[in-house]
């Protein structure tokens, strides 16, 4: 569709704007031209269109755009997004209607559009519910139905989550951390229809401090970090699979979406949430402290080795233990170790740069005793990028089950944050068991 009468109006600026455009709908989106300078919306930016209210002949699209990457910004970086709303003048109400329809037609049907939300107001900085008004927009802007709740105490996520009617909501969406991510998962996980109740969508929209599921998300899809990319998800994603992990312990069961660690990893994981006024830089702080005194810890590792050599690059496999199809155990004494189900444990930190979200595989990365304070430093700092894999005495291992004893009193393992007693525990990994929200355009 394309069509030479329409006017563009641009609030208070309106009067540098042109007198006229040519507005041309194609396959990939909007084209117009403002100022002598070709503009443009795809249609995977477009969220919706609405008529103008108080200008009978006025329209508005709404569309979340990347935005230009300043002079400082390292160029290979994903760029961000944001809200954008252009509004068009029409030159009869007939022509208004003509265009909304087209619009509205072109757009591809989102079949997921009632969400419920759990809002952590105290995750991260306390902005949960700021950064809740700010993604809001954005949501209704694509037309999503939003049922939100502000929780009042640890566990409340899981609880309701346990009772809620998930006929009525076509997906979960969480603003605050992986914490409250994981309570989700264990609220589907307990309800008697868990099997099918798991395939729920799951959207984390990052609140919190870590967030390691939202930036592997937004990762894999080439997305900068930032709530509005992971609002775009739910307006514009799809669901793809998310392996978990089933956990047994002390004759429980638990499922991970993110992580278990376990010496100086847990030590920092939970020990460091005292410090919580830092924001992210507590745990940098309290790793400092811990290589510092560089604990060791006693344990048996027993794993199976996950079949699929292709996926590690000769250089990784000079740090893998040798593939084969039977259990193999480590007794050690460890300075690291923590196994990962995504690459991303925070936003800034991988340590599993060959994990995936659906592979089947755990990934985990250990360091025994013998490596200096300098080399676990090194590793830590290389860390934040993933580039920690050729070091000295960083050993990697993608396994699709492994057993952890540990040998020394009063440690704790961290289950996606939270703190468990380190006692034996069985790890196994289940392939595809959730569903989260992505950009991706292949999965
Ligand atoms: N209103 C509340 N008051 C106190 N604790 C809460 C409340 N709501 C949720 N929680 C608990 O807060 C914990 C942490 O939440 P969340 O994961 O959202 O934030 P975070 O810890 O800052 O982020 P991250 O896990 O990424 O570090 C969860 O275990 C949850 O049970």
């Amino acid at each position: 569709m394309s069509d030479p009468l329409v006017y563009p109006k641009s609030g208070r600026r309106s009067q540098n704007c042109p007198q006229q455009t040519h507005l041309k709908l194609t396959e990939n989106g909007l084209v117009w031209q403002e100022n002598g300078n070709r503009q443009s919306l795809s249609s995977d930016e477009i969220l919706g269109v609405e008529k103008m209210s108080g200008n009978p002949l006025g329209f508005v699209v709404s569309a979340c755009p990347t935005i230009a990457r300043r002079s400082w910004e390292p160029r290979r970086s994903p760029r961000t997004r944001t809200l954008y709303k252009k509004a068009f003048i029409c030159k009869s109400e007939a022509q208004r209607s003509r265009w909304v329809g087209a619009i509205a037609a072109a757009l591809p049907d989102n079949p997921r559009r009632r969400w419920w939300v759990a809002v952590n107001p105290v995750s991260g900085r306390r902005r949960g519910w700021q950064i809740f008004e700010q993604v809001r927009p954005v949501l209704e802007a694509a037309g999503v139905q939003l049922t939100a709740i502000a929780t009042t105490h640890p566990g409340h996520v899981r609880d309701l989550v346990r009772n809620i009617d998930l006929s009525q909501y076509d997906g979960l969406a969480l603003v605050g951390g992986d914490g409250i991510v994981h309570e989700a998962i264990a609220g589907l996980a307990s309800r008697e229809d868990a099997e099918n109740a798991l395939k729920t969508p799951i959207a984390p929209i990052p609140a919190g401090t870590g967030n390691g599921l939202c930036k592997a998300l937004l990762d894999a899809a080439t997305e900068a970090y930032d709530p509005i990319a992971a609002a775009l998800a739910i307006a514009k994603g799809r669901p793809r699979p998310l392996d978990l992990a089933a956990i047994a312990h002390r004759g429980r069961r638990y499922y991970s979406l993110l992580s278990l660690s376990w010496a100086i990893v847990s030590e920092v994981d939970i020990h460091s949430e005292r410090l919580r006024f830092l924001g992210s830089l507590r745990t940098d702080l309290y790793a400092i402290w811990q290589i510092l005194k560089l604990p060791t810890y006693r344990a048996r590792f027993s794993f199976l080795p996950y079949d699929r050599a292709n996926l590690l690059t000769e250089n990784h496999l000079k740090n893998s233990q040798t593939l084969e199809k039977d259990w193999q155990t480590i007794e050690a004494e460890f300075i690291v170790f923590w196994a990962m189900n995504v690459p991303w444990s925070a936003y800034n930190l991988k340590p599993a740069p060959l994990a995936h979200l659906s592979d089947g595989a755990i990934d985990v990365v250990a360091i025994r005793r013998g490596v200096s304070r300098w080399q676990v430093l090194r590793a830590f700092l290389k860390c934040a990028t993933g580039d920690h894999l050729t070091l000295p005495g960083v050993e990697y291992y993608k396994v699709a089950a492994f057993t952890l004893d540990p040998f020394v009193q009063n440690s704790i393992i961290s289950l996606d944050g939270e703190a468990i007693a380190a006692d034996s525990v069985n790890i196994e990994v289940l392939p595809g068991k959730a569903r989260v929200m992505s950009l991706e355009t292949t999965i």
